[in-house]
């Protein structure tokens, strides 16, 4: 029997999402998230999709330390549905690695040295790598004999052009140390520009789409003819757009003035731009639902918190406009994108010299579905195009395991 199947683990910072997929037929068998790893309580939810228990959602609340006891507990979730880690129909476990410098820009079977490539890489993930290496580590441990896949966020942004993947600053410093903009959430990108061509019945090739990926962290991306051509993330997941804990785009003088004036020292700006920016910095709260809730009762901070993040995302979308010169499609994704409406409409309005805008009542539609919401005569196609960077994690990590076989 040649196994199937493939785990995939999606490791942030404190959280671990995962599911099993038989690659026959792209059935998911199981699925789940840890959240909230390393705090008082984190809670897992798994959620069997084959057998008599289908569909029904097992919760636990319990502390997990680190990534390593959520997966073992994960693991126990899997076995006791009978889709154990020991299961011969495993191929493979993929894990999606934010970090992946200059040197991966495809999938990668991990060895000692690549998991000490991405060791390396810590100091610009540093929210993110850790808990990948984490996964792979006790991934590996709980079946020594299975091929590891690794999947880089930065993989689809290496086709950037010189001119856009470099900052303008002294090139011998910043070769020296590697400083260039590597971009992330690749997958995401890549995966939703090519069902976003599919959608308006095209090729990538054919195509100029510019992607929204709206999430905890969020990011923006020009894609070419299936090629991404430049994107709002850089050395680390920091700079871009606003997010739910992190600043997104700042002059950099701020983090020398709070060093020198408010006398906070780097390891501290740092927790300040990446965890307590944002949303979260601006109006104490990051999930867009309970903003929305707030603005709806006249939260006026809640109020300037969303038009600083839709300023931003306008004018993302206004610079990639430019970038690419002609756009076909704009692609909303992730958990904001695909969820808020709000956001949608907001980040469109007044941008109808751009060729954008948004039908009321299509926006307003839930659905799982890849759907258009532009207005017939919109010149350029406003789309909310679902992820799945896991399917997506699945697929490569699968034709990677064949190719070698
Ligand atoms: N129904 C919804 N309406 C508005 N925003 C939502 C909704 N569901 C989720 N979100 C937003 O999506 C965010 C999570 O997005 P997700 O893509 O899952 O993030 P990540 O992968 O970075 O953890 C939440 O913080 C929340 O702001
Ligand atoms: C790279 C990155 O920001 O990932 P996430 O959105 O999962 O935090
Ligand atoms: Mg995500």
């Amino acid at each position: 029997m040649t196994p199937t199947r493939i785990l995939v683990l999606n490791s942030g910072s404190s959280s671990l999402k995962y599911q099993l997929l038989d690659m026959r037929d792209h059935s998911r068998l199981a699925l789940g998230l840890v959240e909230k790893i390393g705090e008082q309580t984190s809670a897992l939810t798994h959620t069997p999709l084959l057998g008599e228990d289908a569909g029904k959602k097992r919760v636990h609340e319990t502390r997990f330390a680190d990534h390593d006891e959520a997966l073992q507990a994960v693991a126990l979730e899997l076995a006791a549905d009978g889709l154990g880690l020991d299961s011969p129909e495993l191929a493979a476990i993929g894990h999606r690695v934010v970090h992946g410098g200059l040197r991966f820009s495809a999938p990668t079977v991990v060895t000692d040295e690549v998991l000490a490539e991405i060791e390396r890489l810590v100091p610009v993930a540093p929210l993110h790598n850790p808990a990948n290496i984490t996964g792979i580590k006790t991934a590996q441990a709980l079946r020594p004999d299975l091929p590891q896949v690794a999947v880089f966020d930065t993989a689809f942004h290496t086709t950037m052009p010189e001119y856009a993947a470099r900052y303008a600053i002294d090139v011998e410093t910043a070769d020296a140390h590697r400083i260039r903009r590597y971009g992330f959430h690749g997958t995401s990108h890549a995966f939703v520009s090519r069902r976003t061509a599919a959608l308006l019945g095209k090729d990538p090739s054919e195509v100029n789409v510019i992607v929204l990926h709206l999430g905890n962290g969020a990011s923006a991306s020009a894609v070419a003819g299936g090629r991404c051509v430049d994107t709002s993330m850089g050395l680390t997941p920091l700079e871009g757009l606003v997010m739910g804990t992190r600043s997104g785009d700042l002059d950099p003088a701020v983090i020398f003035h709070l060093e020198r004036v408010a006398g906070m020292s780097s390891e501290e700006i740092d927790t300040l731009l990446n965890k307590k920016s944002g949303l979260v910095g601006l109006c104490g709260e990051n999930d867009m639902r309970e903003i929305r809730r707030r603005i709806d009762e006249g939260d006026k901070q809640a109020e300037l918190a969303f038009e600083i993040y839709i300023h931003r995302l306008k004018k993302y979308i206004g610079a990639y406009s430019a970038v690419l010169g002609k756009v076909d499609a704009v692609a909303f994704t992730a958990g904001v994108g695909e969820n808020a409406a709000p956001v949608r409409e907001a980040a469109v309005t007044g941008l109808e010299e751009l060729g954008l805008a948004v039908d009321a009542t299509l926006n307003s539609v839930r659905s799982d579905e890849p759907r258009i919401i532009s207005p017939e005569y919109a010149r350029v196609a406003v789309a909310v195009v679902p992820t799945d960077e896991e399917l997506e994690i699945a697929h490569q990590a699968y034709d990677l395991v064949r190719e070698s076989d």
